[in-house]
């Protein structure tokens, strides 16, 4: 039987009636949810479905255009963009990133101590980058730094941890050795949600999926919401999205879809 994780790591997170866009264009439409504390969720859809749309907004790098959001306001959140922004040609080494992960126990002023290199040095071992201390960003491989900035992410210790496609371009052994580190989150009760296209790995290790096409299609047991029925309407609804329609009028007290529907995710 499952057990429940020990503590629930950050609220559950509920999405209501939530359209998001840029220049006030739709990009992901009327999405109602909710999302268990402590689940382990698989993002996933067509490309250009939305997926990195969503989890900006859950980070809260992204505002709604309208809806609403909760669970993760005020929360620390562990957040790794895709093919993450981070300007390797800064002078910096693989210590002094993987330390910013100490953040928020350091703080603006505080003292790097001797307590915080240990820190740093046990989450570089954790992800097999002992020896990788003070060589400088622009000196890793792809798949090495993708390491360090899950070191980074342990340090941040965060309740939520949001992932945009982490292991696109990183080679079985790091995708294995980091797909651990993601359930290891979950066993410490983390909300852990990831943008994913490798449908076989979802299956493996994703108890949880939602799929997106712009709207909703469907969100619950990963069984259950991968199927072909499901794949089948993700890309009709996707190919049947107008990129180039305008805000849409509804208001979320009137707006009803025949294929957004609230979905209630578990642990
Ligand atoms: N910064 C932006 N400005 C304007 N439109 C954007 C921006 N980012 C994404 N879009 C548009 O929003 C829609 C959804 O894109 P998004 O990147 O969220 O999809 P995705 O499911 O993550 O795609 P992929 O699987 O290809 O990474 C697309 O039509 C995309 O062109």
């Amino acid at each position: 039987m499952h057990k429940p994780p020990p503590q629930p790591a950050v609220p559950a997170i509920e999405l209501h009636d939530l359209t998001l866009g840029y220049d006030r264009h739709p990009a992901v439409h009327h999405v109602s949810l909710r999302i268990a504390p402590g689940s382990l969720l698989a993002l996933v859809g067509p490309n250009g479905a939305g997926k990195s749309t969503l989890i900006k907004a859950l980070a809260g790098e992204l505002r709604p255009i309208s809806g609403a959001m909760s669970g993760l306001a005020g929360q620390r959140i562990a957040w790794l963009p895709q093919h993450s922004e981070l300007d390797r040609s800064f002078p910096v080494t693989v210590r002094d990133m993987v330390a910013l992960g100490l953040w928020h126990r350091v703080g603006a002023f505080g003292r790097f101590t001797a307590e915080h290199r240990r820190l740093c040095d046990e989450a570089l071992a954790a992800v097999g980058l002992t020896g990788f201390e003070q060589r400088s960003l622009d000196a890793l491989s792809g798949g090495q730094l993708q390491r360090a900035l899950f070191a980074r992410l342990i340090l941040q210790d965060a309740p939520a941890v949001l992932l945009d496609e982490p292991f696109a371009a990183v080679d079985n052994r790091t995708t294995s050795d980091l797909l651990a580190l993601l359930h290891r989150w979950h066993r410490q009760g983390k909300t852990v949600i990831v943008v994913l296209h490798d449908l076989a790995q979802v299956r493996a290790h994703f108890p949880l999926t939602l799929l997106l096409a712009r709207e909703l299609v469907a969100c619950g047991p990963t069984a259950e919401v991968l199927t072909d029925a499901h794949w089948g309407r993700a890309q009709r609804m996707h190919e049947a999205f107008d990129d180039e329609a305008p805000l849409c009028a509804a208001t979320p007290d009137t707006h009803t879809h025949p294929h957004t529907h609230a979905a209630e995710a578990f642990t």
